[in-house]
């Protein structure tokens, strides 16, 4: 009899751990955490308290530090850290990890410097492996206690993401799969930077029409940008575009959306940073994302307004009075 693929997810903070204990519920899984107690903890507590409280993980789920261990195990990798430590994690195993594993992100930001898609990191560093992403509204700690949820599995080849579905999936968590890896990997990186802008308005106790207009006018900038790059608008539309977009805009456990929040109270990004403990990868992708925004000559004015309060040149105040100057132009114009 073959034996069961064996999956090995790079990165114990929330997301990584849980979808770590996705795939363990379905095959033999490990976990590399970079800190050694962590993954003691979790081999022995059944536990990941800094990131997921009191939570308890499944008791099959092993963990360790030794990262080339992990990466001599992997029949499928899974690389759960945050984008800008992609290259970093991936550099100190690229000769490590066998031929034609299949390699899939979960990371939702662009790497500083590079302006790159985790996608493309991956590819740079482990060039030759299938590559793709899990993506869409996937709150971890909602996960993590069996509430329904869908996720979308991008690859460009259809076979892979066939292949990789099953081993994620559960009866209360479904995964989709999408050809369209630069639009279903945008939608998870542009809509944390609407999540701030939705945080704020909620941090300046807005009404919920100004909300719905965030979000609303929030997917048409995904959208143009998304589009000028070459992702198919469609995409946005599904669960990694607009899907992940309301979940991250209107949850209270969304660190981007509560980042935003705090920005509001008055508090500095640093501040608001240390205050949440954990990575919002809109803060660092907001300037990239306006980078990338003038190089495609695209129009982008609520993540202007975000990038402009994270960068300290305005307050959440003044970015929400900025936006009553944009000229509204035609409604269905989001090319
Ligand atoms: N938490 C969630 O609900 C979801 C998160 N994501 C994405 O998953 C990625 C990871 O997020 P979380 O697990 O939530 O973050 P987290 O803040 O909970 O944990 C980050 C993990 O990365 C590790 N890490 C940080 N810097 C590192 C470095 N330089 N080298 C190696 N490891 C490093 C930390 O030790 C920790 O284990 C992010 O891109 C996030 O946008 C995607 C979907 C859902
Ligand atoms: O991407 C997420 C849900 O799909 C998680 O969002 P936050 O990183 O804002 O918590």
């Amino acid at each position: 009899m073959a034996r069961p693929v064996r999956v090995v997810v790079l990165g114990a903070g929330s997301w990584g751990t849980t979808v770590a204990s996705l795939a363990a519920r379905n095959t033999p899984t490990l976990l590399w955490a970079r800190d050694a107690d962590s993954a003691d903890e979790i081999n022995t507590e059944h536990r990941n308290t800094r990131y997921l409280g009191d939570h308890p993980l499944r008791a099959d789920l092993r963990a360790t530090s030794d990262i080339v261990e992990a990466a001599h195990e992997a029949d499928v990798l899974v690389v759960g850290v945050p984008s800008h430590a992609v290259r970093e994690t991936l550099n100190e195993i690229s000769n490590e990890v066998r031929a034609w594993v299949p390699v899939l992100s979960l990371a939702k930001g662009l790497e500083p410097g590079t302006r790159q898609r985790p996608t493309e990191v991956i590819a740079e560093c482990l060039p030759g492996h299938p590559v793709g992403l899990l993506a869409g509204p996937n709150l971890a700690k909602e996960i993590l206690a069996g509430m329904a949820a869908a996720s979308v599995v991008a690859t460009q080849d259809e076979r892979v993401a066939t292949a990789l579905q099953p081993l994620f999936a559960s009866p209360v968590f479904r995964v989709y799969r999408n050809t369209d890896v630069l639009g279903c990997e945008l939608g998870g990186i542009l809509k944390n930077i609407v999540a701030i802008a939705s945080g704020m308005a909620d941090g300046l106790g807005v009404g919920d029409n100004t909300r719905a207009m965030v979000l609303a006018r929030g997917l048409a900038e995904m959208i143009r940008l998304g589009e000028a790059m070459g992702a198919h608008p469609r995409t946005f539309s599904g669960l990694t575009g607009v899907g992940d977009l309301i979940a991250t805009c209107i949850s209270p456990s969304s660190r981007n959306r509560r980042v935003g929040e705090y920005l509001a109270k008055g508090m500095t990004t640093e501040q608001a940073v240390a205050e949440l403990g954990q990575v919002a990868e809109g803060v660092k992708t907001a300037p990239t994302v306006m980078e990338l925004a003038r190089d495609h000559d695209v129009e982008m004015p609520i993540a202007s307004e975000v990038e402009a309060v994270v960068a300290g040149r305005r307050t959440p105040e003044e970015a929400y009075r900025g936006l009553r100057h944009v000229e509204p132009g035609d409604e269905e114009d989001l090319a």
